[in-house]
């Protein structure tokens, strides 16, 4: 048992996708030389990461350690890593799908140290969700759904957050500085409407709310919610979801004392006025609050997975095949997202 919570927390960290950026942003994070608030420990394949490094001419040693282990000294230009073998050999920017198994085999290992008490959080460079598909795995959309079924619950809520809105509520914070939580998150379009029951409403806005109190210390939120079709329904004219669904949704949940504005327009919900004292939005889907969010920040925001038994963050963006392998991907998110899970389990959990 190698965690610390009361000194560093000790992050386990996935490195995603190996024809991706993010073997190459966990290795510039570890020699950056600049401090993070967690023990790093990587998982992944040790000659992978040690031919990306020499590659970029990164320079930091891999020290391959037990699964659950730590070093006993943890050493600036030493990254520890929990080996999982590839399935085949990678190379950047060309997926191979047999390595699916490889990547959620890293996510298997990470979870399993989060449960077991040997990491105190887990933080996931991103994975291809196709490649991992065409490898069989058929059922995988993401890491969000992953963890909610490795975990045992029935529903998680995807929330992403600029860097400014990570850390509680902070007086006088910028305009930029959001939260935004999704109702629904892979799933086509043409099957959202059907997802947006007042049942999966209900528990999303349940967890919304107690996880703002217990991860950023937000003691009443004020949640905003985006209706679903344009213009809110426009009272009927243009969808009934409003009517039938959020709106007596939300008026149920008000009784019992959350405090909740909505459903309204979600073209102009994004504007000053609206986010002014909200702690967070919910989006009906993905495209509905992504763009905004990643418009506010892209790069140096994190993923957060509201409603696990553990930590996790993740970064805001994804694979970028198109840059993999050339050492100028952007690493801004990946040490946000590490020092949100620091400060997450530092919280408690
Ligand atoms: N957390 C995760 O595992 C996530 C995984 N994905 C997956 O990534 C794959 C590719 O998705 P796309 O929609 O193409 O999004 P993407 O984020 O990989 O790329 C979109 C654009 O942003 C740029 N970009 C991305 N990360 C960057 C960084 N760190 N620094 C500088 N520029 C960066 C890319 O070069 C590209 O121009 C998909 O399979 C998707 O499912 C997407 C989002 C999150
Ligand atoms: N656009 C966010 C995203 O796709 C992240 O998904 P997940 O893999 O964290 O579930």
């Amino acid at each position: 048992m190698t965690s610390s919570i009361s000194n560093t927390p000790m992050v386990a960290l996935t490195t995603g996708e190996p024809a991706g950026v993010g073997p190459e942003l966990t290795l510039m994070l570890a020699s950056s030389g600049k401090p993070l608030p967690a023990t790093l420990v990587a998982i992944g394949d040790p000659g992978m990461l040690a031919e990306r490094a020499e590659r970029l001419g990164l320079g930091i040693e891999i020290e391959v350690s037990a699964p659950g282990r730590m070093p006993r000294d943890p050493r600036p230009g030493v990254l520890p890593v929990w080996p999982v073998a590839l399935r085949v050999p990678s190379h950047p920017g060309v997926l191979e799908p047999a390595n699916g198994a490889y990547v959620l085999e890293t996510l298997d290992v990470a979870i399993a140290a989060c449960r077991d008490g040997h990491a105190d959080a887990m933080v996931t460079a991103p994975v291809h969700k196709g490649a991992i598909i065409d490898g069989g795995h058929i059922g995988f959309t993401g890491h969000t759904e992953y963890l909610r079924d490795a975990c045992g619950v029935d529903e998680v809520v995807m929330m992403l957050a600029t860097d400014a809105a990570l850390h509680g509520r902070v007086a006088g914070e910028p305009r930029c500085a959001l939260r935004v939580a999704l109702a629904t998150t892979h799933l086509p379009l043409r099957e959202v409407a059907d997802a947006i029951t007042a049942t999966r409403l209900e528990r999303v806005l349940r967890i919304l709310d107690g996880d703002l109190r217990r991860h950023f210390g937000i003691d009443a939120p004020h949640i905003v919610v985006c209706g679903l079709n344009p213009h809110a329904g426009e009272d009927g004219h243009l969808g009934r979801e409003e009517l039938e669904i959020i709106t007596p949704t939300l008026a149920r949940l008000r009784e019992q004392g959350l405090d909740l504005e909505g459903p309204l327009p979600a073209d102009t919900l994004f504007t000053p006025r609206h986010l002014e004292g909200a702690d967070a939005v919910l989006a009906m889907y993905h495209d509905q609050g992504l763009p905004v969010l990643k418009y506010a920040g892209f790069g140096s925001g994190a993923n957060i997975t509201l409603g696990l038994p553990i930590v996790r963050t993740s970064v805001d963006h994804g694979t970028a095949l198109d840059l993999a392998g050339k050492g100028i991907a952007d690493p801004g998110s990946l040490r946000v997202a590490v020092a949100l899970a620091a400060e997450m389990a530092r919280r408690g959990g």
